[in-house]
């Protein structure tokens, strides 16, 4: 198999893309640097791996007894939860539907924010809120079954329509990091402080999925569904494992918590993968998404220039989307080949699709911003 790039010889690191997979030399150095992590074993990194502001994205990571949240990063619990429609393609009126899901943060009942952030009172204001960045609902349909008895399994039909929420514990993670904040030395797994972390971080953890069901049920509301989970994966947290060892996940889904889903861009398919038992050295670890192939100030220099007229979607979705540097810096062609990506997935024996997603409408923001 000609898909594991070793990072020289250190066989504590593992890539698993094909050579003829984008990886920029930037995610690699960073993944290096992880090496000099107090209690650092070793580190998986998936095909959608790119650089981050303190490390690399699309990696998970274990340590020996060591939490380091710096590698969680501020967005604990950031995730991706897949709904199904009681609806199919055909029973809706694209234009009504696109209408009404302008109004999907203000359609959200102040009983159900309350309720759903009863785990954290003081910031109920973000819950039922997508957020920046690259979070977002988004309308698909399926429309490809690559394995029909995993689909059936699940009621997964072919034209029915679905939910993909993308975001995570809005303004809760990022005080949660604040509060621990311990730099790159990190936490002590059985001390009182990585205690600590560790509740308030599952807590955080608890509020995003929440919060993904918060807006899913509101969204389907908006476009007369009732919505039903199919599957929700964080892929920012970090989990004690067994032997005393900790596994953290930055930008990476757990394959051991069954279906997975693999999103695209807003002009590309996503997938639903069923991971499979894999090789161990990938730490039980799935690629989030395709990963950036271009940074967010590249792509908004771009859009500034006017080097190169925004292209058509390929796929016609619709976006909702009133922030313009947003929408340039989140165009389709920030992002890798999710095709190339999941080629990786199978051929690495990680896991494989069973269903294909076409975006039909994505909600990113109505509000406009002067950023
Ligand atoms: N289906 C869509 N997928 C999208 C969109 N924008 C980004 N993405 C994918 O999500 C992951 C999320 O990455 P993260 O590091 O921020 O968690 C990204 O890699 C893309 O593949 C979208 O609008 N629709
Ligand atoms: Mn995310």
């Amino acid at each position: 198999m000609n898909i594991h790039h070793w990072t020289g010889a250190d066989r504590r690191f593992r890539v698993f893309a094909s050579p003829a997979s984008w990886i920029e030399g930037a995610s690699v150095a960073q993944l290096r640097l992880l090496a000099g992590r107090r209690g650092f074993l070793s580190a998986a990194a998936m095909a959608d791996l790119h650089p981050g502001h303190k490390g690399p994205v699309g990696c998970a990571i274990e340590t020996e007894g060591v939490i380091h949240p710096d590698l969680v990063g501020t967005d604990i619990g950031c995730g991706m939860a897949l709904f199904a429609l009681d609806i199919e393609q055909r029973q809706l009126h694209i234009d009504k539907a696109f209408k009404a899901l302008h109004g999907l943060h203000e359609a959200v009942d102040a009983g159900d924010r309350a309720h759903q952030a009863a785990i954290a009172p003081d910031y109920a204001p973000g819950m039922g809120t997508v957020g920046g960045g690259n979070h977002f609902v988004e309308l698909q349909v399926l429309d490809d079954r690559a394995d029909e008895a995993a689909c059936d399994a699940h009621g997964l039909r072919r034209g029915a329509l679905f939910l993909l929420v993308h975001t995570g514990s809005r303004s809760l993670g990022p005080e949660v990091l604040e509060r621990h904040g311990v730099g790159e030395r990190g936490l002590d797994l059985q001390s009182p402080e990585g205690i600590a972390y560790l509740a308030d971080h599952d807590r955080a953890v608890a509020f995003a999925a929440a919060n993904r069901k918060l807006l899913a049920e509101t969204a389907a509301s908006l476009v007369r569904g009732n919505a039903r989970l199919i599957t929700d994966q964080p892929h920012n947290f970090v989990e004690p494992r067994p032997g005393g060892r900790v596994l953290h996940r930055k930008g990476a889904a757990p394959a051991d918590r069954g279906l997975s889903p693999l999103p695209g861009s807003r002009g590309a398919q996503s997938h639903l993968l069923l991971p499979e038992a894999g090789p161990g050295e990938a730490l039980a670890s799935l690629p989030h998404g395709a990963g950036r192939k271009r940074d967010r100030a590249g792509m908004s220099d771009r859009a500034k220039d006017g080097d190169r007229p925004p292209r058509a979607n390929p796929l016609g979705n619709r976006i909702i989307c009133a922030d313009r540097r947003m929408a340039a810096e989140e165009a389709p062609d920030a992002y890798k080949n999710i095709a190339r990506v999941l080629a990786d997935v199978e051929e690495a024996g990680l896991a494989r699709s069973i269903a294909r997603f076409r975006p039909i409408v994505t909600f990113k923001t109505a509000e406009a911003r002067g950023r």
